[in-house]
């Protein structure tokens, strides 16, 4: 009977959410060799560490098969429709920011704002005979986007990595991607459009909404958050 904490197993979220729940006396730890996934937490007594990939954790937090998760706001708003029924944010923890933007060949010099994308889309359509292609793997949050903008001329093709490099590879004309600093888009001579980002992400303390607790582990989990500072 334990509270379970879902925290990626790896890359650069990892160290960071070991850092944070350190810093706050709730010590987590790989256990086993360096490749194993298991963890412990030590400071609370019944929480169980679940090392699990980041783009998996919203999909565990709405199963309610752990009860708290840490990963990127970005993959619980693309994954989980309706996801502030399914998780509650409790914490956002500073660190794995990131934006979620649309860019375009640093050549198109009338493409700045997603109007010009609307307008450029429209011609593209008439001169080739097919839509243009935006690749992303954040189909959810780009279509709602977009529609939300009144951008339609456009077909979503699927890249779960290196998307930057979809456009010199012709399998794409412009791209939805998360940037950090920026320098893959450069490398890659693509350019922001200048709207503002589709979503602001960084790495958050979610609690599932879904996940089932006897009393004994409602009180774990109490003990956990007040240890937080995120008791309410
Ligand atoms: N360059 C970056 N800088 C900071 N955060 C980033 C960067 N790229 C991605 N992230 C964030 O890190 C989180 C995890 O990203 P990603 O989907 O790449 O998972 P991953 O680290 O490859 O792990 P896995 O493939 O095991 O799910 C996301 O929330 C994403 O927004
Ligand atoms: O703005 P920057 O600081 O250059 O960072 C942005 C890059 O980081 C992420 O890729 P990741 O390293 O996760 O590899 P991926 O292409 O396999 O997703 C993201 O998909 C961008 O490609």
């Amino acid at each position: 009977m334990t509270i379970k904490l879902g925290v990626p197993s790896k890359g650069r979220l990892m160290e960071k959410t070991f850092d944070w729940f350190g810093a706050r006396g709730v010590s987590l730890t790989r256990t086993g060799s360096e490749r194993e996934y298991a963890g412990a937490v030590d400071g609370i007594d019944g929480v169980e560490l679940v090392l699990l990939s980041a783009g998996e954790i919203p999909r565990e937090l709405k199963a309610g098969r752990i009860h708290l998760g840490v990963t990127g706001t970005d993959l619980i708003q693309e994954k989980l429709g309706l996801w502030e029924q399914q998780v509650e944010p409790l914490a956002e923890l500073g660190f794995g920011r990131a934006d979620l933007i649309i860019a375009v060949p640093q050549c198109w010099v009338d493409v700045d704002l997603l109007e010009d994308l609307d307008a450029a889309a429209a011609a593209f359509r008439k001169a080739h005979g097919f839509r243009l292609r935006i690749a992303t793997k954040y189909h959810r949050l780009v279509r709602d986007y977009l529609r939300e903008n009144g951008v339609a001329d456009y077909q979503l093709v699927d890249s779960q990595g290196a998307t930057e490099g979809t456009v010199k590879n012709m399998t794409a004309e412009a791209i939805a991607d998360i940037t950090s600093t920026g320098e893959t888009l450069r490398a890659n001579h693509l350019k922001i459009l200048s709207d503002g980002p589709i979503l602001r992400s960084q790495a958050t303390l979610f609690r599932s909404r879904n996940a089932q607790m006897n009393q004994t582990e409602k009180a774990t989990l109490q003990e956990l958050l007040e240890a937080l500072d995120l008791d309410r």
